[in-house]
């Protein structure tokens, strides 16, 4: 994949199973989000091939769940939190179908899930970012989809929701047998679910589990410097990583590891 004279990553062979959890790590502006745009059929790729249950992939497809990179409605948009649940569960017939009964008490489940029931009427342009991410988490969840796309889901969750949401993408991947790719600066939220991983870095990438690509010496040569990768108390912290200016820089004590 490049953009002009730019390669984002070159040799990229990957093949997703059903019911594997994939997260994709790397700092800022390494090609992660772009990723999940070719896997949309938003981005066509500057050479290969991508397929989707052997399928070329393409725009709207009901096989994809996606939650996007966090966004926020205009103040004044005529769409409540259950509206946008129910668009998952009914595509865009949202208007007429949502009255329906097994459709409201799907979304009413959905909502119930994310812990959205009791905002769920208020209308999206007056939610947090936090409340909104949430419905649309439920909203992705809602189309039992192949594969599920998620550009980092936690941002703004607090430490409950963070877990709650993980939890459900988990039980979609490995109880429900959807694929899972999973966009993140933060692995720890997610380690226990975490099949593989794909780390992409200073225009290379690295692909294996956490243990076998989450090391000192497999970094240090990605990055062409010494990175350090601790792990403490279950969690990994990754110190060390050049021009990490614009991510957090590792505490062995605490939330962040600079992914
Ligand atoms: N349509 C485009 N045309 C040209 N360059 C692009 C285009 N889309 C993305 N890029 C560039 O490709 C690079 C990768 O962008 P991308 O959004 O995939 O990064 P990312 O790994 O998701 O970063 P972040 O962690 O900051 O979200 C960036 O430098 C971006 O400016």
């Amino acid at each position: 994949m490049a953009f002009g004279s730019r390669t984002l990553w070159e040799g990229l062979d990957l093949d997703i199973n059903a019911g594997e959890f994939l997260a994709v790590l790397g700092p800022n502006g390494t090609g992660k989000t772009t990723l999940l745009k070719v896997l949309l059929g938003l981005q066509p790729l500057s050479a290969g091939t991508v397929r989707i249950n052997g399928r070329k992939v393409e725009r709207g497809s009901k096989d994809i769940g996606y939650i996007p990179q966090q966004k926020s409605f205009a103040a004044g948009t005529p769409l409540r939190g259950r509206d946008l649940v129910g668009m998952g569960v009914d595509g865009d017939k949202w208007g007429v179908r949502l009255r329906r009964a097994p459709v409201r008490r799907r979304v009413d489940e959905l909502l119930a899930q994310v812990g959205a029931a009791g905002y769920a009427d208020q209308p999206v342009g007056m939610l947090s970012g936090g409340e909104l991410q949430r419905l649309r988490a439920a909203q992705a969840l809602a189309t039992d989809p192949d594969l599920l796309l998620c550009d980092e889901p936690l941002l703004s969750l607090d430490l409950h929701h963070q877990q709650a949401i993980s939890a459900l993408i988990d039980a979609r991947c490995h109880v429900h047998d959807s694929a899972v790719v999973f966009v993140t600066h933060e692995i720890n939220p997610i380690i226990d679910y975490v099949d593989r991983v794909l780390y992409l870095a200073g225009g290379s990438f690295r692909t294996g589990t956490p243990d076998e690509v989450l090391r000192s010496d497999v970094l240090s040569d990605m990055y062409g410097s010494h990175v350090e990768v601790l792990r403490s108390h279950g969690r990994i912290v990754v110190l060390g990583v050049p021009d990490a200016t614009t991510h957090h820089h590792g505490d062995p004590e605490g939330d962040h590891g600079p992914f």
